[in-house]
């Protein structure tokens, strides 16, 4: 099928190298014309395991292309919508302005083919009642389908293309959901033909899965952080506790790791926004709970931040800190809302000698924070500190040798801000190891 990709971030790049992949005919738009060559050019903008490999196939293939000109998306049967939908400053809502911004510019562009009208599908994650607003500005020209994406940076390749379950939020219309659910049953072919999930709605349920699952997965995190600060409390283990409630299938052990707190572009912004939507519906008392989640959550970096300054024994200016970590999580250099850069910046802020390094968020890190001393390796930042943050549980920072770190620094604090470290090998080659409701 040919198919185009409005907004190639983290989330359309991935999906219109994967779609191109599994066969079909794309072109990916977007605004950043050095985003474009860059994909252009088989060079994923973003660090992203695996995208290199499926983007060049599928340029070689001949089947992809992108550009920053709307016009070539015509002839496509179905356009995806993956623009950012960020918060918007000074409140909590999303921004629904690129989202906008891209319809308006699609709607002239849509035209009817040998199988019907052209298909748009948002896989945005926007506030509920955002499809219905869009499909008006649509009107007749095309029918409006919202299939919310699930996927996870540093898997988004196998989550685009063998995901848990497939979501279409189909229009009010008979006919129209019809057209929807025959479009993306063609665009999705292979993967429904494993076996995977497909559950079609209207399009405020689907709208409110996607916010549902994030609220869900933030809820299991601030959860579990919450039972850290019990267990700091009374001197009990959290990563034990969470292992043993983990064996009731009930609960389960995913998504129970305590620390320092979830970041990234989607489950702190998603949470917000679901909360300033429920506000502008009159429901806000249904998620006043999420406030706590996300108060939970920010309390924890402050918490790291507390126990630096404690190991400094309140001396922090002028004080060398390594951070080990700059992105939200590993396997991604994405630093929105890194939960490892906030804490560095409040300590910058409180005048320590802060040095980040990141294996991928390194370069990006170079270019929007100057202002940070960021080095190439972990030993680059360690050598002299006074204290190492572990911050975003990336394999060789886990795997590092207290042995041989403890030569190069000034003082042996390891404070664990992810709970990953083996704490009786840092303790026996002399560190102070400082856990997160961890003894
Ligand atoms: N990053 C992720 O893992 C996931 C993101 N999402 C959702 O997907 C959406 C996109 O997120 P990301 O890809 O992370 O954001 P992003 O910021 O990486 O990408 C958005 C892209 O849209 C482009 N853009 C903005 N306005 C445009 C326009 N009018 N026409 C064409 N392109 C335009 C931007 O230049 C940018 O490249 C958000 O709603 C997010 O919540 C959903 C699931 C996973
Ligand atoms: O809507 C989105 O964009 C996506 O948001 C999350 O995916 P992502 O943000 O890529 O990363 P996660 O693996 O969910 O991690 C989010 C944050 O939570 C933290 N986390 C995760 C798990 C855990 O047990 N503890 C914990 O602190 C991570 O370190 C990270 O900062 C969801 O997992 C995806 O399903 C969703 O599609």
């Amino acid at each position: 099928m040919n198919l185009s990709v409005i907004g190639c971030g983290y989330l359309g790049a991935v999906h219109a190298s994967c779609m191109a992949d599994l066969g079909h005919t794309v072109v990916g738009v977007d605004v950043d014309a050095a985003k474009v060559a860059r994909l252009n050019a088989g060079d994923p903008p973003f660090h992203e395991p695996g995208l290199g490999e499926v983007l060049q196939r599928a340029l070689a293939s001949g089947r992809l292309r992108f550009t920053t000109d709307m016009a070539e998306v015509a002839g496509a049967e179905v356009h995806f919508i993956g623009v950012g939908t960020p918060q918007q400053l000074g409140t909590y809502a999303a921004d629904l302005t690129y989202v906008d911004a891209a319809v308006d510019a699609l709607v002239p562009h849509l035209t009817d083919g040998p199988n019907g009208p052209a298909v748009i599908a948002g896989k945005s994650t926007v506030p509920v009642g955002t499809a219905a607003r869009l499909a008006e500005t649509i009107g007749d020209a095309g029918v409006l389908v919202w299939n919310p994406e699930f996927l996870r940076e540093g898997f988004a390749v196998q989550d685009t293309v063998a995901p848990d379950r497939l979501v279409y939020g189909l229009p009010p219309e008979p006919e129209r959901a019809a057209r929807a659910q025959e479009a993306l049953d063609g665009v999705y072919v292979s993967i429904l033909e494993r076996g995977t999930p497909r559950l079609t709605a209207d399009w405020a349920s689907a709208e409110l899965v996607k916010v549902a699952a994030n609220s869900f997965l933030a809820t299991k995190i601030s959860f579990i952080n919450a039972m850290a600060e019990m267990c700091e409390a009374t001197g009990a283990d959290v990563s034990f506790l969470a292992e043993a409630i983990g064996h009731d299938d009930r609960i389960g052990k995913k998504f129970l790791k305590a620390g320092v707190g979830f970041g990234g572009g989607c489950l702190p912004k998603d949470i917000r926004a679901f909360m300033a939507r429920a506000g502008e519906l009159g429901a806000e008392q249904s998620l006043t709970f999420l406030r706590e989640i996300d108060s939970i959550n920010l309390r924890r970096r402050q918490h790291v931040v507390n126990l630096t300054v404690h190991a400094l024994e309140g001396r922090v200016p002028g004080k060398p800190v390594a951070v080990l970590g700059a992105a939200f999580k590993p396997h991604s250099d994405d630093i929105r809302d890194s939960p490892a850069l906030d804490v560095a910046s409040r300590l910058s802020g409180l005048g320590a000698k802060v040095r980040i390094t990141d294996p991928a968020a390194g370069p990006v890190l170079r270019q929007v924070r100057p202002d940070l001393d960021v080095r190439d390796s972990a030993g680059d930042a360690i050598d002299g500190a006074h204290a190492v943050l572990l911050l975003t549980e990336w394999p060789e920072f886990v795997s590092l040798d207290p042995v041989e770190l403890g030569e190069r620094v000034a003082q042996r604090t390891i404070i664990d801000g992810r709970n990953v470290l083996d704490s009786a090998a840092w303790r026996a080659a002399g560190w102070t190891y400082v856990g997160l409701g961890r003894p």
